[in-house]
Protein backbone atom coordinates (compact mmCIF):
# COMPACT_ATOMS: atom_id res chain seq x y z
CA UNK A 1 0.00 0.00 0.00
CA UNK A 2 2.40 2.17 1.27
CA UNK A 3 4.31 1.65 -1.70
CA UNK A 4 1.73 2.33 -4.39
CA UNK A 5 1.05 5.96 -2.78
CA UNK A 6 4.98 6.48 -3.17
CA UNK A 7 4.74 5.27 -7.14
CA UNK A 8 1.50 7.61 -6.99
CA UNK A 9 3.14 10.67 -5.83
CA UNK A 10 6.54 10.20 -8.06
CA UNK A 11 4.11 9.71 -11.33
CA UNK A 12 2.64 12.77 -9.59
CA UNK A 13 5.80 14.48 -9.37
CA UNK A 14 6.70 13.89 -12.81
CA UNK A 15 3.53 15.03 -13.97
CA UNK A 16 3.99 18.62 -12.24
CA UNK A 17 7.51 19.05 -13.46
CA UNK A 18 6.40 18.51 -17.24
CA UNK A 19 4.03 21.11 -16.76
CA UNK A 20 5.94 24.47 -17.22
CA UNK A 21 7.34 22.72 -20.17
CA UNK A 22 4.26 21.70 -21.53
CA UNK A 23 3.09 25.74 -21.57
CA UNK A 24 6.00 27.02 -22.75
CA UNK A 25 6.19 24.73 -25.75
CA UNK A 26 2.72 24.78 -26.79
CA UNK A 27 2.74 25.30 -30.35
CA UNK A 28 6.42 25.24 -30.87
CA UNK A 29 8.60 23.04 -33.61
CA UNK A 30 11.40 20.39 -32.32
CA UNK A 31 13.04 18.81 -35.22
CA UNK A 32 14.08 15.52 -33.79
CA UNK A 33 16.90 13.49 -35.84
CA UNK A 34 16.32 10.12 -35.42
CA UNK A 35 20.10 8.44 -36.36
CA UNK A 36 20.18 4.85 -37.75
CA UNK A 37 22.81 4.09 -34.29
CA UNK A 38 19.80 4.84 -31.77
CA UNK A 39 17.34 2.61 -33.98
CA UNK A 40 18.73 -0.09 -31.42
CA UNK A 41 15.62 -2.57 -31.09
CA UNK A 42 12.08 -2.77 -30.96
CA UNK A 43 11.33 -1.47 -27.26
CA UNK A 44 13.62 1.56 -27.89
CA UNK A 45 11.65 2.45 -30.96
CA UNK A 46 8.60 2.05 -30.17
CA UNK A 47 9.59 4.25 -26.74
CA UNK A 48 10.80 6.69 -29.59
CA UNK A 49 7.50 6.54 -30.96
CA UNK A 50 5.41 6.79 -27.88
CA UNK A 51 7.38 10.04 -27.07
CA UNK A 52 6.85 12.03 -30.45
CA UNK A 53 3.17 11.34 -29.92
CA UNK A 54 2.95 12.27 -26.97
CA UNK A 55 4.54 16.19 -27.52
CA UNK A 56 2.22 16.01 -30.43
CA UNK A 57 -0.84 15.38 -28.03
CA UNK A 58 0.13 18.29 -25.73
CA UNK A 59 0.65 20.58 -28.82
CA UNK A 60 3.95 20.56 -29.72
CA UNK A 61 4.71 20.26 -33.32
CA UNK A 62 7.43 17.55 -33.49
CA UNK A 63 8.91 17.12 -36.65
CA UNK A 64 11.49 13.93 -37.46
CA UNK A 65 14.40 13.92 -39.66
CA UNK A 66 15.90 10.23 -39.45
CA UNK A 67 19.38 8.76 -41.03
CA UNK A 68 20.02 5.17 -41.12
CA UNK A 69 23.34 4.66 -41.62
CA UNK A 70 23.91 1.66 -40.48
CA UNK A 71 21.18 -0.01 -42.10
CA UNK A 72 22.31 1.24 -45.42
CA UNK A 73 25.47 -0.51 -44.72
CA UNK A 74 24.07 -4.05 -43.80
CA UNK A 75 21.89 -3.71 -47.35
CA UNK A 76 25.42 -3.09 -49.25
CA UNK A 77 27.18 -5.82 -47.11
CA UNK A 78 24.21 -8.22 -48.38
CA UNK A 79 25.09 -6.94 -51.81
CA UNK A 80 28.80 -7.17 -51.67
CA UNK A 81 29.80 -3.63 -51.52
CA UNK A 82 32.17 -1.76 -49.39
CA UNK A 83 31.30 0.98 -47.35
CA UNK A 84 34.02 3.77 -47.51
CA UNK A 85 33.84 7.01 -45.48
CA UNK A 86 35.49 10.35 -46.11
CA UNK A 87 35.27 12.70 -43.36
CA UNK A 88 32.10 11.35 -42.08
CA UNK A 89 30.40 11.23 -45.34
CA UNK A 90 29.87 8.06 -47.25
CA UNK A 91 30.98 7.97 -50.98
CA UNK A 92 28.15 7.15 -52.78
CA UNK A 93 28.54 6.20 -56.34
CA UNK A 94 25.32 5.24 -58.68
CA UNK A 95 24.77 1.67 -57.41
CA UNK A 96 25.20 3.20 -53.41
CA UNK A 97 22.48 6.02 -54.28
CA UNK A 98 20.21 3.19 -55.31
CA UNK A 99 20.23 1.67 -52.31
CA UNK A 100 20.46 4.78 -50.04
CA UNK A 101 16.80 5.50 -51.92
CA UNK A 102 15.66 2.35 -50.99
CA UNK A 103 16.67 1.91 -47.71
CA UNK A 104 15.97 5.30 -46.27
CA UNK A 105 13.13 6.55 -48.06
CA UNK A 106 11.54 2.84 -48.28
CA UNK A 107 12.61 0.88 -45.00
CA UNK A 108 13.48 2.97 -42.36
CA UNK A 109 10.77 5.74 -43.07
CA UNK A 110 7.75 3.24 -43.42
CA UNK A 111 9.14 1.85 -40.60
CA UNK A 112 9.32 5.03 -37.94
CA UNK A 113 5.73 5.60 -40.01
CA UNK A 114 4.34 2.78 -39.13
CA UNK A 115 5.16 2.68 -35.43
CA UNK A 116 4.46 6.45 -34.77
CA UNK A 117 0.96 5.74 -36.47
CA UNK A 118 0.67 2.72 -34.21
CA UNK A 119 1.27 4.39 -31.20
CA UNK A 120 -1.40 6.76 -32.18
CA UNK A 121 -0.01 9.80 -34.11
CA UNK A 122 -0.55 10.46 -37.61
CA UNK A 123 2.45 10.30 -39.29
CA UNK A 124 3.25 10.97 -42.98
CA UNK A 125 6.60 9.98 -44.85
CA UNK A 126 8.44 12.03 -46.92
CA UNK A 127 11.85 12.11 -48.73
CA UNK A 128 13.94 15.79 -49.96
CA UNK A 129 12.06 14.98 -53.26
CA UNK A 130 8.44 15.35 -52.06
CA UNK A 131 7.14 18.74 -52.56
CA UNK A 132 10.52 19.30 -53.78
CA UNK A 133 11.19 19.77 -49.80
CA UNK A 134 15.23 19.71 -50.41
CA UNK A 135 17.44 20.84 -52.95
CA UNK A 136 21.13 19.81 -52.55
CA UNK A 137 24.18 20.72 -54.30
CA UNK A 138 26.84 18.11 -54.74
CA UNK A 139 29.41 18.30 -51.99
CA UNK A 140 33.27 18.58 -52.47
CA UNK A 141 35.57 17.55 -50.05
CA UNK A 142 39.20 18.85 -50.03
CA UNK A 143 42.16 17.27 -48.41
CA UNK A 144 45.52 18.98 -47.51
CA UNK A 145 48.29 18.02 -50.03
CA UNK A 146 51.54 19.20 -49.50
CA UNK A 147 52.90 17.73 -52.63
CA UNK A 148 50.71 19.47 -54.60
CA UNK A 149 50.82 22.97 -52.97
CA UNK A 150 47.11 23.15 -52.74
CA UNK A 151 44.39 21.38 -51.41
CA UNK A 152 43.09 18.06 -53.23
CA UNK A 153 39.31 17.78 -53.97
CA UNK A 154 38.12 14.42 -53.29
CA UNK A 155 34.89 13.33 -55.13
CA UNK A 156 33.18 11.27 -53.16
CA UNK A 157 29.64 11.26 -55.79
CA UNK A 158 25.93 11.14 -55.29
CA UNK A 159 26.55 13.50 -52.08
CA UNK A 160 25.05 16.44 -51.47
CA UNK A 161 24.48 19.45 -49.01
CA UNK A 162 21.53 21.31 -48.77
CA UNK A 163 21.24 24.23 -51.32
CA UNK A 164 17.57 25.08 -50.08
CA UNK A 165 14.44 23.87 -48.85
CA UNK A 166 10.89 24.70 -48.92
CA UNK A 167 8.62 24.32 -46.26
CA UNK A 168 5.89 23.81 -47.43
CA UNK A 169 4.97 20.40 -47.32
CA UNK A 170 5.86 20.39 -43.44
CA UNK A 171 4.28 23.48 -42.62
CA UNK A 172 0.61 21.99 -44.36
CA UNK A 173 1.45 18.62 -42.45
CA UNK A 174 2.03 20.39 -39.34
CA UNK A 175 -1.08 22.38 -39.61
CA UNK A 176 -3.11 19.54 -40.53
CA UNK A 177 -2.04 17.99 -37.34
CA UNK A 178 0.06 14.92 -38.68
CA UNK A 179 3.94 14.49 -37.82
CA UNK A 180 6.37 14.50 -41.44
CA UNK A 181 8.96 12.06 -40.80
CA UNK A 182 11.78 13.31 -43.48
CA UNK A 183 14.77 10.91 -45.01
CA UNK A 184 17.96 12.70 -45.96
CA UNK A 185 17.54 12.37 -49.67
CA UNK A 186 17.45 16.11 -51.67
CA UNK A 187 17.36 16.62 -55.09
CA UNK A 188 19.68 18.27 -57.41
CA UNK A 189 19.52 20.88 -60.20
CA UNK A 190 20.41 18.18 -62.44
CA UNK A 191 17.41 15.94 -61.03
CA UNK A 192 19.45 13.31 -59.97
CA UNK A 193 19.20 12.42 -55.95
CA UNK A 194 21.80 13.24 -53.88
CA UNK A 195 22.42 11.60 -50.43
CA UNK A 196 22.63 13.93 -47.79
CA UNK A 197 23.82 13.28 -44.13
CA UNK A 198 21.22 13.76 -41.95
CA UNK A 199 22.33 15.88 -39.45
CA UNK A 200 22.73 18.54 -41.89
CA UNK A 201 19.37 17.87 -42.74
CA UNK A 202 18.55 18.22 -39.13
CA UNK A 203 19.67 21.09 -38.66
CA UNK A 204 18.64 23.30 -42.00
CA UNK A 205 15.29 21.93 -40.97
CA UNK A 206 15.51 23.13 -37.92
CA UNK A 207 17.08 26.70 -38.71
CA UNK A 208 14.47 27.62 -41.83
CA UNK A 209 11.25 25.97 -39.39
CA UNK A 210 12.13 28.19 -37.18
CA UNK A 211 12.29 24.99 -34.46
CA UNK A 212 12.65 25.67 -30.55
CA UNK A 213 15.25 23.13 -30.67
CA UNK A 214 17.09 20.60 -32.60
CA UNK A 215 17.37 16.93 -30.60
CA UNK A 216 19.88 14.67 -32.07
CA UNK A 217 19.95 11.03 -31.15
CA UNK A 218 22.81 8.86 -31.31
CA UNK A 219 24.48 6.06 -30.04
CA UNK A 220 26.71 8.31 -27.38
CA UNK A 221 25.85 9.41 -23.48
CA UNK A 222 26.36 13.09 -25.61
CA UNK A 223 30.12 14.63 -26.55
CA UNK A 224 32.17 13.50 -24.58
CA UNK A 225 35.74 14.80 -23.58
CA UNK A 226 38.81 12.42 -24.29
CA UNK A 227 38.27 10.72 -20.26
CA UNK A 228 34.57 9.94 -21.79
CA UNK A 229 33.09 12.60 -19.36
CA UNK A 230 30.02 14.41 -21.33
CA UNK A 231 30.41 18.01 -22.14
CA UNK A 232 27.45 20.59 -22.01
CA UNK A 233 27.06 24.43 -22.34
CA UNK A 234 30.33 24.48 -25.26
CA UNK A 235 31.18 27.66 -26.54
CA UNK A 236 32.30 27.67 -29.89
CA UNK A 237 35.97 27.94 -29.59
CA UNK A 238 36.04 25.32 -26.97
CA UNK A 239 34.11 23.05 -29.81
CA UNK A 240 37.27 24.20 -32.41
CA UNK A 241 39.65 23.18 -29.85
CA UNK A 242 38.51 19.65 -29.40
CA UNK A 243 37.73 19.73 -33.25
CA UNK A 244 41.90 20.01 -33.83
CA UNK A 245 43.12 18.09 -30.82
CA UNK A 246 40.94 15.11 -32.61
CA UNK A 247 38.84 14.62 -29.34
CA UNK A 248 35.14 15.21 -31.86
CA UNK A 249 35.80 12.96 -34.79
CA UNK A 250 34.15 11.08 -37.28
CA UNK A 251 29.91 11.14 -37.02
CA UNK A 252 30.20 13.54 -34.38
CA UNK A 253 31.70 16.14 -36.49
CA UNK A 254 29.06 16.91 -38.97
CA UNK A 255 26.41 17.03 -35.51
CA UNK A 256 28.14 19.16 -33.90
CA UNK A 257 28.65 21.54 -36.26
CA UNK A 258 25.39 21.64 -37.61
CA UNK A 259 24.11 21.75 -33.62
CA UNK A 260 26.31 25.46 -34.01
CA UNK A 261 25.30 26.56 -36.98
CA UNK A 262 21.78 25.56 -36.01
CA UNK A 263 22.08 27.88 -32.81
CA UNK A 264 23.64 30.66 -34.73
CA UNK A 265 20.83 30.79 -37.28
CA UNK A 266 18.41 31.66 -34.40
CA UNK A 267 17.07 27.87 -32.83
CA UNK A 268 16.98 27.84 -29.28
CA UNK A 269 18.96 25.58 -28.24
CA UNK A 270 20.27 21.93 -29.67
CA UNK A 271 21.21 18.55 -27.77
CA UNK A 272 23.18 15.68 -28.55
CA UNK A 273 21.07 13.11 -26.66
CA UNK A 274 21.33 9.27 -25.83
CA UNK A 275 19.17 7.13 -28.35
CA UNK A 276 19.67 3.95 -26.11
CA UNK A 277 18.53 5.51 -23.00
CA UNK A 278 14.44 4.67 -23.17
CA UNK A 279 12.29 7.88 -23.29
CA UNK A 280 15.12 10.01 -23.85
CA UNK A 281 13.20 12.83 -25.81
CA UNK A 282 11.12 13.18 -22.78
CA UNK A 283 13.73 13.48 -20.51
CA UNK A 284 15.17 16.16 -22.72
CA UNK A 285 12.27 17.49 -22.83
CA UNK A 286 10.17 17.37 -19.95
CA UNK A 287 12.50 17.58 -17.04
CA UNK A 288 14.49 20.69 -15.23
CA UNK A 289 17.66 17.97 -15.56
CA UNK A 290 17.09 17.53 -19.29
CA UNK A 291 20.18 15.26 -20.61
CA UNK A 292 23.15 15.08 -22.94
CA UNK A 293 25.21 17.75 -24.35
CA UNK A 294 23.03 21.39 -24.33
CA UNK A 295 24.28 23.95 -26.91
CA UNK A 296 22.71 26.83 -26.85
CA UNK A 297 22.55 30.31 -28.42
CA UNK A 298 24.11 33.56 -27.37
N1 LIG B 1 33.84 13.50 -28.72
C1 LIG B 1 32.95 12.54 -29.02
N2 LIG B 1 31.93 12.25 -28.16
C2 LIG B 1 31.01 11.30 -28.43
N3 LIG B 1 31.04 10.55 -29.56
C3 LIG B 1 32.03 10.78 -30.46
C4 LIG B 1 33.00 11.79 -30.23
N4 LIG B 1 33.84 11.81 -31.31
C5 LIG B 1 33.42 10.87 -32.15
N5 LIG B 1 32.34 10.23 -31.67
C6 LIG B 1 31.64 9.14 -32.37
O1 LIG B 1 30.49 9.64 -33.02
C7 LIG B 1 29.50 8.61 -33.01
C8 LIG B 1 28.13 9.17 -33.33
O2 LIG B 1 28.04 9.49 -34.71
P1 LIG B 1 27.34 8.49 -35.77
O3 LIG B 1 28.00 7.16 -35.65
O4 LIG B 1 27.37 9.14 -37.09
O5 LIG B 1 25.91 8.35 -35.16
P2 LIG B 1 24.44 8.59 -35.74
O6 LIG B 1 24.12 7.39 -36.56
O7 LIG B 1 23.63 8.71 -34.53
O8 LIG B 1 24.45 9.88 -36.55
C9 LIG B 1 29.67 8.00 -31.63
O9 LIG B 1 29.18 6.70 -31.56
C10 LIG B 1 31.18 8.03 -31.43
O10 LIG B 1 31.76 6.84 -31.89
C1 LIG C 1 26.43 11.33 -47.04
C2 LIG C 1 26.11 10.37 -45.95
O1 LIG C 1 27.00 9.89 -45.27
N1 LIG C 1 24.82 10.06 -45.77
C3 LIG C 1 24.35 9.16 -44.76
C4 LIG C 1 22.83 9.26 -44.70
C5 LIG C 1 22.23 8.50 -43.55
C6 LIG C 1 22.64 9.05 -42.19
O2 LIG C 1 23.10 10.18 -42.04
O3 LIG C 1 22.39 8.18 -41.18
P1 LIG C 1 22.84 8.25 -39.65
O4 LIG C 1 22.28 9.50 -39.08
O5 LIG C 1 22.24 7.03 -39.07
O6 LIG C 1 24.35 8.25 -39.60
C7 LIG C 1 24.78 7.69 -45.10
O7 LIG C 1 24.83 7.33 -46.27
O8 LIG C 1 25.00 6.94 -44.15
Amino acid sequence: MTLNVEAAMNVAKVLTEALPYIQRFIGRTMVIKYGGNAMVDERLKTGFARDVVLMKTVGMNPVVVHGGGPQIGDLLKRIGKQSEFVQGMRVTDRETMDVVEMVLGGQVNKDIVNLINRCGGRAVGLTGKDGDLIRARKMTLTRNAPELNAPEIIDIGHVGEVASIDTGVVDMLVHGDFIPVIAPIGVGEDGLSYNINADLVAGRMAEVLGAEKLILLTNAPGLMDAEGKVLTGLSTSRVNELIADGTIHGGMLPKIRCALEAVQSGVRSAHIIDGRVEHSVLLEVFTDEGIGTLIQGR
